[in-house]
């Protein structure tokens, strides 16, 4: 069997053999109760429910579910086990270790991905006429719900008219009819960049949607890599070795030959239908809240024998729209901060932000070399992510100094309530693209698609100036390191 990050079925196999998994035999109902017993997993870090019986499901297995395939570990030294079994990182991975590795192939050529002719994905095939997404387990997620969300952690694959550029990512889609879905696509993302790229030509867009991918191609999926970077390149250099491929069977893209599943379609350039309400990654579903978005038809689906569908039941903390989505903007705007040369050591975005915030520690010896004063810097580094699309979702920027652990949300929230005074020290955006999932965008008082940012300076002035002029008042800092050590190793003796 082919390693954990490069087979999504050996991945299931290594959650197994990490104890990380439930099996549940008896027959659930893809109609809420999948997606119950998958929120109260998320939302107390339990394993991953692996439903091997559901209702609707057809001779040939179509199809199992794993819930929360990204979500948390409660045992705090495996916390972030299962993104690391995405990535061939021993489970005790540190979410650092977790971001480093997905920024590692910025600095090595990429590795074109391997085509072959066959592979698993091409098990079984059913046109049109022999499926109905409607009979088949689609899960509905949340009972106000516009429709069944199939589609929460299959990787759309897309490609500019020309060819040249393979865009992977993940958007959401749900079951429009029979053989049709409607999934959202909405600026600044590259699946829309590309959509509009066929709608001017007038032809509807050929795609796949490959549920079931490489672990590790899922996480590049969910990451905002550059405009006009093809992910498969990308991860071919990240893993060290080239993805292997095969050509779809109705348009000439090409998919992950292990795949579990894959739909193979149009996206038309035209029709679009009501999509939505969905129960969101901010933890709110509105009711009525639909929007017009284009339609896919389902032209084929090819599986493997008994395939998995990997199902992301999203909503409050902590499911893999916070474990995903915030951590890889913030890992793309830690690298694009460096290397514009500014002095930023780490960047994360807080689970407890409802990753809506990305925290940024600077290196602030190199802070007062800049000469430079907050003003002026929290604008330098608002400017360059505030107008580019990897910020799009972030809304707020914290800057915190070096003592700050930015990866621990206790250490960023002391810096933010007491070094960031409210008003002065912020520096805000209202001029560039807002994120309209965000309830206080969407249902709030400004507009919806615009501003609504902020850069907060959690340094004090003379972390600009002459540098750290405080001791924390805490055991770590108030004490000299020989009482510390002292204390440490008396401490069960002294009877604690
Ligand atoms: C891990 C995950 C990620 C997303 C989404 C979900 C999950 C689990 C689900 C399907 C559960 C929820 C859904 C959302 O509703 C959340 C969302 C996030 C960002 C923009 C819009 C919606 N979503 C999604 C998303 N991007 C979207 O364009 N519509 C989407 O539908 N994303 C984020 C998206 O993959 C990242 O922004 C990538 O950078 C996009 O790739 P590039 O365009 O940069 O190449
Ligand atoms: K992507």
């Amino acid at each position: 069997m082919a390693l954990a990050h490069m087979e999504f079925r050996a991945f299931v196999q290594a959650l197994k053999d990490d104890g990380d998994i439930v099996e549940i035999n008896e027959e659930c109902d893809p109609n809420l109760e999948v997606s119950a017993i998958i929120r109260k997993v998320v939302e107390s870090d339990e394993r991953a429910p692996l439903f091997n019986k559901l209702k609707g499901q057809n001779e040939n297995g179509l199809w199992r579910i794993l819930g929360a395939p990204n979500s948390l570990r409660s045992d705090p030294r495996h916390r972030y086990g299962r993104l690391a079994r995405h990535l061939n990182l021993p489970p005790t991975s540190s979410m650092k270790e977790i971001l480093d590795k997905m920024v590692s192939a910025k600095t090595t050529p990429p590795i074109p991905p391997k085509i072959v002719e066959t592979g698993p994905c091409k098990e079984f095939r059913l046109t049109s006429d022999q499926f109905d997404l409607n009979q088949l387990p689609s899960p509905t997620l949340h009972q106000a719900d516009g429709g069944k969300y199939v589609q929460t952690y299959g990787m759309f694959i897309v490609r500019s008219p020309d060819g040249k550029w393979t865009n992977w990512s993940i958007a959401r889609a749900m079951v429009h009819d029979k053989n049709h879905l409607v999934g959202l696509v909405m600026p600044p993302q590259h699946i829309s960049v590309i959509h509009r790229m066929w709608k001017e030509l007038g032809q509807d867009m050929p795609y796949a949607l490959a549920f079931g991918v490489p672990p590790a191609a899922i996480m590049a999926s969910s990451m905002p890599l550059p405009d006009g970077l093809t992910e498969a390149e990308y991860i071919g250099s990240m893993v060290n070795s080239p993805l292997e491929l095969v050509k779809c069977e109705t348009n000439e893209l090409f998919v992950p030959s292990t795949s579990e599943i894959v739909f193979e379609g149009t996206c038309s350039v035209t029709e679009t239908a009501r999509e939505g309400p969905f129960g969101e990654m901010h933890g709110y579903v509105f009711k009525g809240d639909s929007h017009f978005m284009p339609v896919y038809t389902v032209n084929m689906i090819t599986h493997r024998k008994d395939p998995i569908m990997p199902v992301c039941a999203c909503g409050r903390l902590t499911d893999e729209t916070h474990t995903m989505i915030g951590p890889l903007a913030a890992a793309e705007i830690g690298y694009i901060l460096k290397s514009n040369g500014l002095p930023i050591k780490e960047a994360f975005s807080p689970f407890e932000s409802q990753v809506t915030w990305v925290a940024l520690q600077v290196d602030t010896d190199k802070l007062r070399a800049m000469k430079t004063n907050a003003e002026a810097f929290c604008r330098q580094v608002g400017d360059l992510i505030f107008k580019g699309k990897p910020g799009s979702t972030i809304h707020r920027l914290l800057l915190v100094g070096d003592d700050i652990d930015v990866y621990d949300f206790k250490e960023v929230i002391w810096a933010f309530t007491t070094r960031c005074r409210p008003v002065m020290d912020e520096y805000s955006y209202e001029d560039v693209p807002g994120f309209p999932l965000i309830p206080y965008m969407s249902h709030g008082n400004g507009p919806t698609n615009k501003g609504g940012k902020l850069v907060c300076d959690c340094l004090l002035p003379v972390e600009y100036t002459t540098g750290k002029n405080w001791e924390a008042a805490d055991f770590k800092e108030s004490f000299p390191p020989e009482l510390q050590q002292k204390v440490l190793d008396r401490w069960h003796s002294y009877g604690f």
